[in-house]
Parts: structure tokens; sequence; C-alpha cells
């Protein structure tokens, strides 16, 4: 499968000279899922959000398929196929379910195909089409966030902390959702999950961050059977100092 997303030398943060993530260096091939995981306050969302082009990055630099993207343009990373699900979910509350797909379907497109297309992987959301977003669940509102995303058809589908404020039962329902998303229409999704178990289970490639830096990266089968690894790499120690970046050398992108 060819490479979709290159992340080369990603410096992200807040401040000019205080990157809180550091040389972020990934490959993410077409229909892959990266599981990107670590502590609270690791960097997770400051890279989705630079991804994104909401945030500008401080170094590096982010291309999709041959296109080098627009630092800090969200408009950019979008014409360039990043898509963001956040982790707010950004619905409109008020508008109904039906309401939400067709505002984020693009000009062009028929609206109603988008739709049924959503509904295929998320046939819940069918029986509440004329309900607000903001009176369905937790669970139904994520199938939306997605459902959103999708019909934006993106080639990179950024999806912030799934799981937000959902019962892990929940989670173990849309999860598989995404493989099926990732094999049927080969897309590659960047997974920010706090199940990491779960994560592991559907993700092809996982990446720890800590402090900023990547400091496991390596296949999810892998790391699922040695979930001591992951701990070491979220907590710090022997072969996952905080100072010097210990990371094992990127791995290649899934074949
Ligand atoms: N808007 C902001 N302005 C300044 N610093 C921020 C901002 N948002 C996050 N940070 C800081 O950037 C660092 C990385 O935070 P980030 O939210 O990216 O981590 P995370 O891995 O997503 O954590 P969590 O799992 O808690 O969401 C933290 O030190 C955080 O305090």
């Amino acid at each position: 499968m060819s490479t979709v997303l290159r992340c080369t030398g990603l410096d992200a943060g807040y401040a000019k000279g205080r990157p809180c993530v550091r040389e972020l260096d990934f490959e993410l091939a077409q229909g892959e899922i990266l599981a990107l995981l670590g502590p609270n306050g690791a960097g997770k969302t400051t890279t989705m959000a630079t991804l994104a082009g909401l945030q500008p990055s401080l170094a590096g630099s982010v291309t999709v398929g041959d296109i080098t993207v627009r630092t800090g343009d969200a408009q950019a990373a979008s014409r360039a196929g990043l898509v963001l699900v956040p982790d707010n979910r950004a619905l409109f509350t008020t508008l109904t379910v039906e309401e939400n797909l067709r505002l984020a379907v693009r000009r062009r497109r028929r609206r109603s195909t988008e739709r049924d297309a959503v509904l295929d992987y998320f046939p819940a959301l069918g029986e509440r089409l004329r309900v607000a977003a903001g009176a369905l669940s937790g669970g139904e509102q994520q199938m939306l966030a997605i459902g959103r995303a999708l019909v934006q058809h993106p080639r990179v589908l950024l999806i912030d902390e799934l799981s937000m404020g959902l019962a892990p039962v929940i989670v173990e329902r849309l999860l598989p959702v995404m493989r099926t998303v990732a094999d049927e229409t080969g897309t590659a999704i960047v997974l920010v999950e706090q199940h990491v178990q779960l994560a592991l289970g559907v993700a092809d490639t996982a990446l720890v961050l800590r402090h900023g830096r990547n400091v496991l990266h390596d296949d999810a089968r892998s790391l699922a059977a040695a979930p001591q690894l992951v701990e070491q790499a979220y907590l710090g120690g022997p072969g996952h100092d905080d100072g010097e970046s210990t990371r094992r050398d990127p791995i290649a992108p899934v074949a």
C-alpha cells in the first residue's frame, strides 16, 4: 500500500521555542490505522490539531500523498484530505442528524448517497435522522461526528479520543467500524485512544508519546502481546527516559 501521510521532524506546541511535541516522524499507508497513545499531557491532541492545520507547526513537515500541507492552514489540510473528529465532536447540537450530515457533504456530491453510505456504517443513526444532535446519546453523537467526517471523503481521518465520555461497551462496538472503514475505503486513520488494548485490537501500528516524544512505535499486534512494554513507555523508566529520545526507529508502513 502506498504511503498517504508522512510526518517528518514535526515539532508542535503553543509558543515558539517551546515545543510540547518534538521531532515526530511517522508514515501511514492507505487503509492503515495508527493508534496514537500516551499519558495525559503527552501531546496527542496537539499533534492532531497540528496535523489538521488548526495549530501551526514549530518545525518539520506534513505531506499527504505528494502534497506538502501548509502549516496552520485548516482549509489546506482539509483540501489535502486530512479530516479531524475533535474530542468535543463539534456537532451542530440544535440541528438534526440529517442536517448535520447534509452540511458536511461537499458540493457536487449527492447528499442522499453520502448519507446512505454513513448509515451503512452506523445503522442506528437511520432511526434518528430527525432528532437534534444534542438529544442523541454519547455513542450516537460520536457516530454522527465520524459520519460528518466520512462524507468529506478523507484520505486521513484523525479521530481524537473516540471514547471520550463513552462506556467501554460502546467503544467496543465503534472501534471495529473504524477498522471496516479503513479496510473498505482505504482511508488511513490516526486514532487517539485511552483504551489501549481496545485500540491495539483494531490498529495496525501504534505510537506512544511521552512528554511529546515518540518513545515506542511498533506494530499493534506485537504491542498487544507485550502490555508491559506499553506500560513502561507510559510510565518512563529503563529505555524510556524523558530526556534523550530513546525511541525505536520508526517502523516501515504496513504493506
Ligand atoms: N491551548 C494550549 N495552550 C498552551 N498549552 C497547551 C494548550 N493545550 C495543551 N497545552 C499543553 O500542551 C501539552 C500537551 O497537551 P495535549 O492536550 O496535546 O496532550 P494529550 O496527550 O492530548 O493529553 P490528554 O490525554 O490529557 O488530552 C500539555 O503540557 C498541555 O498542558
